[in-house]
């Protein structure tokens, strides 16, 4: 597949954003126009300057505005045209796209705009130059793909084709399917763009909220086995209008973009594989060759669960009081690194003591249980995620890791059927065998963990860990705080053995600032939290205090058993229902940015307590505020 994107995509110059596509590895680019226009570098400087990094210069766009116009401006339209055309011979450029008309339209006649095309399409052919038209979705008489083909079938045109624009297609629920029976001669390009589902009109949406494929919830790998089923070979191109890739780090945006793009090639190829099976059966159908090739990747079944999570201190006296309140056991220190070993039942802790000096304790490492920690990281680092060194000695297990966009390290760990990890014999002879003792945490795990995310890289999380963890992303939801919406986006196995949270706070810049007043947590799940909660207290843990009102609504929603309810405030425990079953849990205060949560799970709830959200918000700001 030959991978491109548009320049509009990316913060900075024309300049910095052909040096950030070349590095992050793109075969070619689209020209945005305004890119070059507002260019110090003449068109000469960019074509040599594209030779030199190795990229195609593959489409110029976009032309506006031409077709179904009165017959004077259409002569404007074409000076306008052989203006550009003469340009695009100096860059070395041979395809324009050319959106169908949105504001100057003023005959809605195909017969009338075939004609102008066709003028159009003559012209090009003079100067060598392939015209793409592309149907906007707001287009003024043109919103349609299959208009747009009918169009270029009229002109019947060498020079004339369409270009399909995955955003333009599925925004408006357009069928796909038929994509297959255009002819591929006649597709001149292909944009790709996710966009989360929204309620808006349709050119805003557009213009701001289009992210990279597997960033949004549109069926790409659908719409490109539709493209790749026609016979289409030539670029598929990104094309994302993004308010947030606009102004973020250019060279990180063109990496999330080629990510995406890879991830979409493997997805597509599995989309084929699977659609051929259901239609013919067997093997014969999935050996089906198609001009456009399609690269796959290591291939990952979702990981089996958490195998340790990793808190990072200089002073981690706070975290080990917290956690011996809370019923972990202290195991043992690691026999060469500064790092302790905490464990309740079969949830693991790890405190790291080698932060850098007066480092607040914060979230620094997750493990996950894989089937093959080298298939999983060879398949993560092809999706170019950064690999995490980490010093071995002789007869230590190896940790393949990699660095999540928030810079927690995810480590690949080799699951074991029985919740046990080799590994804890580094922390002491014989660990890795031992069972869990009794009491209210024997059966503990790890439930959920919380990860706080920087604005400017929520998206590139979601694809990272969609991409190369295999977690699916759950429909995302909205918690109000005291200091701004919070985004809230679950990601899951399909078992839920494994529930990442990632949350989006609001304003913060960098991670470091977020942590500063954003928090992130560990959750773990036991068996009685009553008993749990009992427990800690006698143990003088210091519980998130939930305030009386919480417990008062808790009744009017829920009428709930007056002795079960005055337990749920005497313990500062919280409290949700719905259909499936119940939920209770209960916080721990803050240290750092960390805080821990303890949680129930009765029936088959499946949720996070999300309207008990609000409510911790809400306590932990005032803590937070409180002098
Ligand atoms: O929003 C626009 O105007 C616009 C321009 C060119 C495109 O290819 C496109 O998809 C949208
Ligand atoms: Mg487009």
């Amino acid at each position: 597949m030959r991978t491109g994107i548009a320049t509009v995509c990316l913060s900075g110059t024309l300049k910095e954003k052909m040096q950030a596509c070349a590095i992050a590895g793109f075969d070619g680019i689209e020209i945005f126009e305004q890119d070059l226009v507002t260019s110090p570098l003449s068109p000469g400087d960019v074509r040599s300057m594209a030779a030199d990094l190795g990229l195609g210069l593959d489409l110029y766009q976009p032309f506006r505005d031409f077709d179904g116009v009165a017959p004077d401006l259409l002569k404007a339209n074409l000076r306008r045209a052989e203006a550009k055309f003469n340009l695009m011979s100096r860059l070395g450029m041979d395809t324009i796209l050319v959106c169908s008309n949105v504001a100057t339209a003023t005959i809605d006649d195909d017969a009338v705009r075939a004609e102008q095309l066709a003028q159009l399409a003559g012209l090009a052919g003079d100067h060598g130059i392939k015209v793409a038209y592309e149907a906007l979705a707001w287009g003024k008489h043109v919103n349609d793909y299959e208009h747009a083909y009918r169009l270029v079938e009229m002109v019947d045109h060498p020079n004339l084709g369409t270009c399909l624009d995955s955003f333009h297609i599925l925004s408006r629920d357009w069928d796909t399917a038929p994509i297959e029976k255009l002819d591929p001669e006649k597709i001149f390009f292909v944009q790709v763009a996710d966009a989360p589902k929204l309620t808006m009109d349709v050119l805003s949406w557009s213009r701001h909220y289009r992210v990279f494929p597997g960033e949004g919830q549109f069926e790409l790998a659908k719409f490109m086995g539709h493209v790749v089923r026609a016979g289409y070979s030539g670029p598929v191109s990104l094309e994302v209008f993004n308010d947030v890739f606009r102004q973020s780090d250019v060279d990180r945006t063109a990496v999330d973009a080629m990510r995406s793009l890879i991830w979409l090639e493997e997805q597509s190829a599995k989309w084929l594989a699977g659609s051929a099976e259901a239609a013919e059966g067997g093997s014969a159908a999935s050996r089906r060759r198609y001009p456009m090739e399609l690269a796959t990747l290591p291939k990952v079944s979702e990981p089996a669960g958490f195998n340790f999570a990793e808190v990072k201190a200089d002073d981690t006296a706070r975290l080990e009081k917290l956690l011996g309140q809370l019923g972990f056991g202290f195991e043992g220190r690691h026999r060469t690194k500064d790092v302790q070993l905490w464990t309740m039942g079969q949830a693991r802790v790890i405190i790291n003591e080698q932060a850098a000096s007066h480092a607040e304790p914060s979230i620094a490492a997750l493990g996950f249980d894989v089937d093959s920690p080298v298939i999983a990281s060879a398949r993560a680092q092809q999706l170019k995620a950064p690999v995490v060194a980490r010093k071995v000695q002789a007869d230590e297990e190896v940790f393949q890791g990699i660095s999540a966009p928030d810079s927690t390290e995810i480590f690949l760990c080799q699951g074991s059927p029985d919740g046990t990890a080799a590994w804890t014999r580094e922390f002491g002879e014989g660990l890795e065998h031992r069972t869990p003792s009794g009491g209210p945490g024997a059966a503990a795990v790890i439930d959920h963990v919380n990860l706080a995310q920087p604005w400017q890289h929520f998206d590139e999380a979601v694809l990272f860990y969609t991409s190369a963890l295999a977690l699916e992303p759950q429909p995302f939801a909205e918690v109000p705080s005291p200091s701004g919406l919070v985004r809230s986006q679950v990601m899951t196995t399909s078992d839920a053995a494994v529930r990442l949270v990632l949350n989006l706070a609001p304003v913060q810049q960098a991670r470091s600032e977020v942590r500063k007043t954003y928090q992130e947590h560990i959750a773990f799940a036991v068996k009685d939290l009553v008993a749990t909660a009992r427990a800690a207290r006698d143990r003088g843990l210091e519980f998130l205090q939930i305030p009386a009102n919480y417990y008062e609504d808790l009744d009017a929603r829920f009428d709930l058993d007056p002795g079960f309810l005055a337990t749920l405030q005497e313990l500062n425990l919280l409290y949700d229902r719905d259909a499936d079953g119940e939920f209770l849990h209960f916080y721990t205060a803050t240290v750092g940015s960390v805080f821990f949560e303890m949680v129930e799970r009765r029936g088959g709830y499946d949720g996070y307590g999300a309207p008990n959200a609000p409510v911790r918000h809400a306590v932990q700001y005032d803590s937070l505020h409180r002098t």
